[in-house]
């Protein structure tokens, strides 16, 4: 039997899950996905998609209205007590007393975690060994960031959720935080992730869902979710010579002098394209072909949506995409 014809244990799972607020507005509108032990599964979507929401319901902070949560096999707000000791929260704003140093917050923590870490440790697991004796409030906003993850971290949870644990942080900070959570996912850690880093995903993530308004619009592996996407290529023709002298399959959305052609079949598209243009005797600008990417999926999910919704293209550019 190989790995993946064994059966892998399911840790997390939502099952037809809903949930609403005051006054009636209903943020999730029927989420299913199940993460397997040792998976990271991220969850992606547009702004106020209902992430936060549902991943509330699996921390255990809130009852779904509908359907069923389950962690570690178990109901995470009715069996709190069982669920909490074996699960990392990092939330997407932490709030630490600011007059306490590192330590003295990772010790407070330590204080209400059954078999916490040593102190030390957590720290030096999240690089903050050297800003042990500073107080929180001279931390940098990255700096904060990773002392979240650190208390997450203190109880060895199996299971860890992360919810948007690189916004703040610069480039460096990122690439070592998705480091750590890769050497902690090769330590058997479950994950589940959000993000609206699009590569943080692509990087990190074995499954990854996308939401838009309370609802799961596509999941799978990256290459899942992006097979069904075309492909792009894309130029600028030279002064003198105009899209319409392109060979009629390679008719393409022209922009000015700009050319992006979309395609399911990228290298025969390629190959016709540059025989034309060596045939014709014509200089591609800039030119730059790419298979689909996870952003690509992602802006098409959200404009055809809000197509379906009857909003217009501008509105949507506000959603939030960002490509670290
Ligand atoms: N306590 C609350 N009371 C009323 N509405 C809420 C509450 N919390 C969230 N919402 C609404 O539920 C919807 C989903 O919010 P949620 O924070 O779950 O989305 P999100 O995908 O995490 O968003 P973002 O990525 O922008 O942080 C939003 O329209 C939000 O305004």
């Amino acid at each position: 039997m190989t790995f993946d014809e064994l059966p892998h244990e399911c840790v997390i799972e939502a099952d037809g899950v809903r949930r609403s607020y005051a006054g009636g507005f209903e943020a999730v509108t029927g989420v299913s996905f199940s993460v397997a032990r040792g998976e990271l599964f991220a969850l992606l979507g547009t702004n106020s998609a209902g992430k936060t929401s549902t991943v509330e319901l699996l921390e255990g902070l809130a009852r779904p209205d509908g359907g069923t949560v389950r962690v570690l096999g178990h109901d995470p707000f009715e069996e709190r007590a069982a669920v909490r000791p074996r699960i990392g929260v990092m939330l997407q704003e932490g709030g630490f007393p600011s007059d306490l140093t590192t330590t003295e917050t990772v010790r407070m923590w330590a204080g209400c975690t059954s078999g916490a870490r040593p102190t030390g440790e957590a720290l030096d697991l999240v690089g903050l060994g050297h800003r042990a004796r500073v107080r929180v409030k001279q931390l940098s906003g990255g700096e904060r960031r990773r002392l979240d993850l650190a208390l997450a971290l203190l109880g060895r949870p199996e299971v860890l959720f992360l919810d948007e644990p690189t916004t703040g942080l610069d480039a460096e900070g990122r690439r070592d935080t998705w480091a750590l959570v890769r050497r902690l996912q090769e330590g058997g850690i479950t994950v589940l992730l959000t993000t609206h880093y699009l590569e943080e995903a692509e990087a990190l993530a074995d499954r990854l869902a996308i939401m838009h308004r309370g609802r799961i619009v596509t999941s799978g592996t990256t290459a899942e979710v992006t097979a069904a996407r075309p492909s792009r290529i894309r130029f600028e023709l030279p002064a003198g010579t105009a899209a319409g002298q392109l060979p009629l399959s390679l008719r393409a959305a022209a922009d000015g002098p700009r050319i992006e052609i979309r395609t399911h079949r990228l290298q025969e598209s390629l190959a016709e394209l540059l025989r034309w243009a060596t045939e014709s005797g014509v200089q591609l600008i800039g030119l730059d072909a790419r298979s689909a990417s996870l952003e690509e999926a992602f802006l098409d999910i959200a404009r055809s949506a809000a197509k379906t919704e009857g909003r217009t293209g501008t509105e949507n550019e506000n959603e939030k995409v960002a490509v670290a």
